[in-house]
């Protein structure tokens, strides 16, 4: 703020005749103004780097926590990729932008306040022929960061789909290499990177076009200005004004566009997940479940329901076993039983109570679920069985691998339950099924869900899991299955169709009665 008025004394000492005290003081005056005003800048600089670190990493953490909190019918509606930009690239750039502008906008602001006090107290008259040039930068910003922001939010979006076209591609690049579809992923990659590409740069021409009408403004404002100047002969002093007024508009035009481009990552934040849960945790559970009048469509296909007037009851220590036709809803049941949708009508009861009523944790501790598909993390074999369970031993972890008949091949893995496995490497399905399988006993469950666990199960190993899980103080056990040895050996049978419970009983009932059941075994079986 100083340094131009102590800058005007030089001159003006060296345009009246050269006065070596005033000159010296004046150069003394700068001296000591520029240092203290770079070490404060260096400081301040500083301190906000660190900021901006530790401001990126919170706003990272909460975005991941409400993005885990978001029901299933959230992540069937955004894609993968879209959220992974979100996460790393739009967290990142919100902490930056707005961490870097506050700094700036801090120093500007006190800059502006001072500068125009000084400006006052030298001539008011040229203050406010300066400020006359602020209508024209204001309203420069505002076109160039309304326009600027819309195109910004498009560059963020293109990103995100190619970010998806390429996760795509890379978690499915088995099928990829075997239907020799490389190019093909290619090249719809490239028409993402392409659009990506023609949106930044028409956003780099308006740049462009804005950077040169903030020169073209600039150089007639110092025009005017310095013609006042000469011909009043005011001092030159005041020319800082217009400088740190601009920066004040843009800074805070950036602020906008920065707040406006996080905007959906504070989306993100502020969502409610649909599925909220209670208190409950009972000591004793009896592992009593009651589907009751549901029905329920998929949020995508909010007119097609799945279920409708679904009506079952498993009861506790009993294996009853789930079949009927393909699409016929049957993985549908065991979704809603783990609480990842929520039913529009009726209600699933766990010992009486409705299932949102217990407390998360505890619910997913007394319901297990062995999927279709298991899920390997990129982790050692027991953390993977232990998963969730920070404070389990590797005792039970052994115990859980027993049953599962998951423990002989672990052990002749070269570091045993240490061996590091990965998402899709290092295990065969028959024996990421069984890692799977033990992962859902170890948390030695109430109810057990087995939506297919035999599919990739040789017999001898399906005959021993479910010997394991018949014995000793069984859980209640929902199994869907096509194989012909784990329907028999049900307690209970349920046939599904049309979105209900079409015909229950043992085998042997159903046998006789020659209903669907029967006509679905001559089919299936
Ligand atoms: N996430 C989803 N969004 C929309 N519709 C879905 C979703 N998952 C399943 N569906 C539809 O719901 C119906 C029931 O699917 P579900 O997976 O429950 O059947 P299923 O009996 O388990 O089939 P399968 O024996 O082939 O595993 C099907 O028509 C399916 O297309």
């Amino acid at each position: 703020m100083l340094i131009p008025i102590y800058t005007g004394r030089v001159i003006d000492s060296l345009r009246t005749g050269y006065q070596e005290r005033e000159f010296l003081s004046a150069i003394v005056f700068i001296s000591v103004y520029s240092l203290g005003s770079s070490l404060g800048a260096g400081c301040r600089g500083g301190l906000f780097m660190c900021v901006i670190g530790s401001f990126t990493r919170r706003v990272k953490l909460a975005l991941f926590g409400a993005l885990a909190n978001q029901d299933i019918g959230f992540f069937e509606s955004v894609k993968t990729g879209e959220l992974t930009t979100r996460l790393s690239e739009d967290t990142t750039r919100m902490g930056r932008t707005v961490a870097l502008n506050i700094n700036v906008l801090l120093r500007t602001l006190i800059l502006t306040l001072g500068t125009v006090g000084l400006m006052v107290s030298l001539s008011w008259s040229l203050t406010l022929l300066v400020l006359l040039e602020t209508p024209v930068t204001g309203l420069i910003e505002r076109l160039y960061h309304s326009y600027h922001q819309r195109l910004t939010e498009e560059v963020r979006d293109s990103v995100a789909r190619a970010n998806a076209a390429a996760n795509e591609a890379v978690s499915g690049v088995w099928l990829v290499r075997s239907f020799h579809a490389e190019a093909g992923e290619a090249r719809r990659y490239d028409d993402r990177l392409m659009d990506t590409h023609r949106l930044k740069t028409l956003r780099d021409r308006v740049r462009a076009a804005y950077l040169l009408a903030r020169r073209v403004r600039g150089g007639v404002c110092l025009c005017v200005c310095v013609c006042v100047c000469v011909s009043s002969s005011t001092h030159p002093g005041l020319r800082p004004l217009p400088s740190v007024l601009q920066t004040l508009i843009s800074i805070f035009g950036d602020m906008l566009s920065s707040v406006g481009a996080s905007k959906k990552v504070f989306e993100y934040l502020d969502r409610t997940p649909q599925c909220t849960m209670g208190t409950l945790a009972p000591e004793q559970l009896r592992g009593h479940v009651t589907f009751s009048d549901l029905r329920f469509a998929y949020p995508s296909q909010p007119d097609s329901p799945v279920l409708q007037g679904f009506n079952l009851v498993l009861k506790p220590g009993t294996l009853t076993a789930l079949v009927g036709v393909s699409g016929g809803g049957k993985t549908t049941c065991a979704s809603l039983l783990q609480t990842l949708y929520r039913p529009q009508h009726g209600a699933i009861l766990l010992d009486g109570h409705p299932i949102c009523s217990y407390q998360h944790h505890y619910l997913h501790r007394k319901v297990s679920v062995v999927t279709q598909e298991p899920v390997i993390f990129s982790r050692s074999i027991r953390d993977n069985i232990a998963y969730g369970l920070p404070d389990c031993s590797l005792d039970d972890v052994q115990q859980a691998a027993k049953k599962a008949n998951a423990h002989n091949f672990i052990s002749q893995l070269e570091k045993g339950y240490d061996t590091e496995v990965g998402e899709r490497g290092g295990l065969s399905k028959s024996e990421k099924q069984r890692v799977a399988i033990a992962r859902a006993l170890v948390r030695r469950p109430q109810v057990l869900i087995l939506d297919e666990f035999t599919s990739s199960l040789d017999a001898d190993s399906e005959v021993k899991v479910l010997q394991a899980l018949s014995s000793g103080s069984a859980p209640t056990r929902l199994v869907i299955a096509h194989r012909l040895k784990t329907v028999e050996e049900a307690d209970h049978i349920a046939v599904i169709g049309q979105g209900r419970v079409l015909e229950q009983g043992s085998h042997r009932e159903l046998m006789e009665a020659r209903g669907s059941y029967y006509q679905l075994w001559e089919k299936l079986f």
